[in-house]
């Protein structure tokens, strides 16, 4: 081969990887990169076994309505994706509904910051995040509301993370995260000015059972918004299409059974608050929320090659592989689930705890 051909050949190669890793695109630019992926506060050796132990509770779906399992299977569930979906996703982990003009980026922080809008939180008081991830939302809504944000949340790995980010954000005077149960909260009664929840409490056995903890620890008078994720009334359970997306999505998200949309409020009345406003926020005139997930279909098939890559080489442990294929399959129940319109993710209830 001459020269001219060889610079030519050479030119094509890196022309063809710049495409790869940099047209193409990550998915989210900022956050944390491929060679970081990690099981969480699972060992690297152990991860192929927790992603096989997750999938076995679907075997045995009894054990899923066994109440007091489910908290385990979900912590195990965040430790294989939580370095996943920041990679891939960003520091929220949530949806929003797309806005014309803005990017996704900025359409995440407007739904973030109507959740505290909505509960009125002032500089100061005390705000609990129940279910709070590695803490995006909470850093967004104590920066807009200078209220103290304190979240909780059941998995380890995503406290040392939230805390990282926390320092990082010059946040850490306004953000406290908790390792804990939101089932049983280590908190007093009548403690919060407030709380919220984003895609949280999805993962309770039962609503009632959280949704009467939160009650508990807040002051009398004060307000709790929660974006729940549900089956809407277009859902047919006589449907099998419907059924095998809802079933998708329980299967890739951790969630021991998706609830009708009908079905918060009457949770939220049972423990004793005041529903003050229900509103499904993914419904027209929202512009759909599924598009950022379908438009991110060829940045997916490129993660799932660099983890192919970085699994066989050793680098990410052995079953990153098998959790991001999950991811894959997932996203694809999501967007059908959005396209039908038979599920929400993003089904809001505003409540207030009565004075007396
Ligand atoms: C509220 C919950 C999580 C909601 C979303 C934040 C996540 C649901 C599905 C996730 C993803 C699917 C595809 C992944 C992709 C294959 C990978 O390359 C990059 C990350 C994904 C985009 C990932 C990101 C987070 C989700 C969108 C639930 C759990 C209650
Ligand atoms: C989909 S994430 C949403 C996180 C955050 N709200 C956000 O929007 O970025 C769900 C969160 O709920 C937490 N969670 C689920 N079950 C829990 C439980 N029983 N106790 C405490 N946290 C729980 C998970 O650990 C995770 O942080």
């Amino acid at each position: 081969m001459d020269t001219v051909a060889l610079f030519f050949t050479g030119a094509l190669i890196a022309g063809g990887i710049y495409w790869f890793l940099c047209v193409l695109g990550p998915a989210e630019r900022k956050g944390k990169r491929a060679l970081d992926l990690s099981g969480g506060s699972i060992s690297a050796e152990k991860v192929q076994d927790n992603y096989k132990q997750y999938w076995s509770f679907f075997r045995r779906p009894k054990e899923i309505e066994t109440a007091d399992k489910v908290p385990d299977f979900v912590d195990t569930f965040y430790n294989l994706v939580t370095d996943i979906y920041e990679w891939g996703w960003g520091q929220s982990f949530h949806f929003s509904p797309s806005i014309r003009g803005k990017s996704h980026r900025d359409a995440t922080r407007l739904h973030e910051e109507m959740a505290v809008d909505l509960i009125q939180a002032k500089p100061g008081q005390k705000i609990l995040d129940v279910g709070c991830g590695v803490g995006g939302p909470m850093r967004a809504i104590a920066s807009h509301s200078r209220a103290n944000v304190v979240g909780i949340t059941i998995n380890e790995y995503q406290v040392k993370r939230a805390r990282d980010h926390n320092r990082k954000a010059g946040l850490d005077a306004l953000c406290e995260v908790v390792c804990g149960n939101f089932l049983k909260m280590p908190f007093g009664d009548n403690t919060f000015d407030g709380a919220y929840s984003i895609e949280a409490t999805c993962h309770a056995p039962k609503l009632e059972e959280v949704y009467a903890e939160i009650y508990r620890v807040l002051k009398p008078g004060s307000l709790y918004v929660s974006y729940e994720w549900v089956t809407t009334a277009k859902f047919n359970p006589d449907d099998e299409e419907h059924v095998e997306v809802i079933q998708g999505i329980e299967r890739g998200d951790a969630l021991p059974g998706l609830r009708a949309y009908s079905d918060i409020a009457v949770a939220a009345k049972k423990v004793g608050f005041e529903v003050v406003k229900e509103k499904d926020l993914a419904a027209p005139p929202a512009e759909p929320w599924w598009t950022r997930l379908k438009m991110g279909r060829l940045a997916y098939w490129r993660n799932h090659v660099v983890v192919q890559i970085l699994s066989a080489v050793g680098v990410a442990p052995k079953g990153t592989v098998d959790v991001h294929e999950m991811l894959f399959k997932t996203a694809d129940f999501l967007s059908r689930g959005g396209e039908t319109e038979i599920f929400s993710p993003m089904h809001m209830i505003l409540c207030r705890k009565p004075i007396s």
